[in-house]
C-alpha cells in the first residue's frame, strides 16, 4: 500500500517508477488501447467499439470472432487506415492512426497493410488478368523499380500461393478459391507488415476454405508477414493458435491453443484454454454463460483466495 501521506521523495520515487514502466503494448507490432468508435446516423450514437484493448505481435497468426453487430469490421476498418476511431489509441507498426495526416494515410495503405474482403469481387480487378492484378500495388507506390522486378515477384507470389496456373488469367476465369488465393498475393505485394482479412473464406465451400486457410500459414510461415482474419468459420478459428472474441465492442474472451506430446504414444494433441480479459483498469467481462448458469446480476460476491479469486451469486448478506 502506498503511503497516506507521501513524501516528496516518495512522489520522486514514484514518478521515476511510472518513467520507466513500459508503455502498454510497447512491443506488439498492433496496440489497440481502449478503442472507440462512434457512428451517429439521423442523430442516433451507435458505439461500435467500446474501449477495445488489442495486442498482436510480429509474426502472429491469429482470429477475431464474435457475434453480428460485435465491432469486428469496424476494427478491421480501422485498422486498415479506411476508418478513423473517435477516441482511444490505435498504432499499427510504428503508425499512430488517429494523428495520420491523409498523405501518411495512403502510403500506410498502400506499403504497410494489406487486406482481402469476403467478396472476391472486392479483391480483383475485373480486367486485369491475376499477373497484372499483382503488379498494380507495386507500380502504384511509384519507386522507380522495374517493370521486370515486379513480374518476378508476382511469379514468386503467385508459386508460393499455388496459382501460378492463373497467371494470365482474369477473375471470371478462376475458381472462388483460385481468387481468393491471387487476392493474398496482391495484397502481399509490397511486402506488408500486417495482412488483414475480413471473412476471406466466407463465400467458399469448406475444402476451397481450407485451401484459402492455408495459403495465409504460408504468407504466415515463409514471408513472417502478421496475420489477422476475422471469421466465423470454426475451421479457421480451430487452426489458429491465439483466438479473440469480440462482445459489444470489446475483446472478451481469447482462447489459446498448444500442441502436447504424448511422452508415453508420441501422439501429438492440441490443448485450448479459454482466458478471459483483464483490462488495466482490472474489469473482467464474464462470459454470459457463466453469469447466466449461476444467475449472478447487477452484483456478486468476491473473495481473494491465496492462490485464485472466487465469483459467487449475491447471497443478500
Ligand atoms: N457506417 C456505419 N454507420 C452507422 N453504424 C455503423 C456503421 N458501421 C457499423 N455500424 C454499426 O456498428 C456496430 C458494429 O458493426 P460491425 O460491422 O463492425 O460489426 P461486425 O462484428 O463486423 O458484424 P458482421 O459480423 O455482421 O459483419 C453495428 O451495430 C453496426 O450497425
Amino acid at each position: 500500500m502506498p503511503p497516506a501521506h507521501p513524501t516528496l521523495t516518495d512522489l520522486a520515487t514514484r514518478a521515476a517508477a511510472n518513467r520507466n514502466r513500459p508503455t502498454y503494448g510497447h512491443d506488439a507490432l498492433i496496440t489497440c488501447d481502449r478503442l472507440v468508435r462512434i457512428f451517429t446516423t439521423d442523430g442516433t450514437e451507435v458505439q461500435a467499439l467500446q474501449g477495445l484493448d488489442l495486442l498482436v505481435h510480429e509474426g502472429e497468426l491469429m482470429a477475431l470472432v464474435g457475434a453480428s453487430g460485435s465491432g469486428k469490421s469496424t476494427l478491421m476498418n480501422i485498422l486498415a487506415g479506411l476508418d478513423t476511431p473517435t477516441a482511444g489509441t490505435a498504432r499499427v507498426a510504428g503508425h499512430n492512426l488517429l494523428t495520420m495526416t491523409a498523405k501518411d494515410r495512403l502510403t500506410y495503405r498502400r506499403t504497410t497493410v494489406g487486406f482481402v474482403w469476403q467478396q472476391t469481387s472486392r479483391n480483383l480487378l475485373p480486367y486485369l488478368t491475376a499477373a497484372q492484378n499483382i503488379t498494380l500495388p507495386m507500380q502504384l507506390t511509384g519507386t522507380r523499380t522495374k517493370r521486370s522486378t515486379h513480374t518476378e515477384r508476382a511469379m514468386e507470389l503467385m508459386e508460393l500461393l499455388e496459382v501460378a496456373d492463373c497467371r494470365d488469367r482474369r477473375p471470371h476465369q478462376m475458381s472462388g478459391g483460385q481468387q481468393q488465393r491471387v487476392a493474398i498475393a496482391v495484397a502481399l505485394a509490397n511486402n506488408p507488415a500486417v495482412l488483414l482479412a475480413d471473412e476471406p473464406t466466407g463465400e467458399l465451400d469448406s475444402h476451397t476454405a481450407q485451401q484459402v486457410f492455408a495459403a495465409f500459414r504460408t504468407a504466415n510461415e515463409r514471408l513472417g508477414t502478421t496475420i489477422v482474419i476475422v471469421t466465423h468459420d470454426q475451421a479457421v478459428a480451430g487452426e489458429v493458435r491465439r483466438t479473440v472474441a469480440i462482445r459489444d465492442g470489446r475483446t472478451s474472451t481469447e482462447v489459446l491453443r498448444r500442441s502436447e506430446v504424448d511422452a508415453a504414444t508420441g501422439h501429438e494433441t492440441v490443448v485450448a484454454r479459454e482466458y478471459a480479459m483483464l483490462d488495466r483498469a482490472g474489469r473482467l467481462q464474464l462470459p454470459a454463460e457463466y453469469t447466466e448458469a449461476l444467475g449472478m446480476r447487477d452484483r456478486v460476491a468476491l473473495e481473494l483466495e491465496p492462490d485464485h479469486i472466487a465469483v459467487r451469486p449475491d447471497d443478500g448478506n
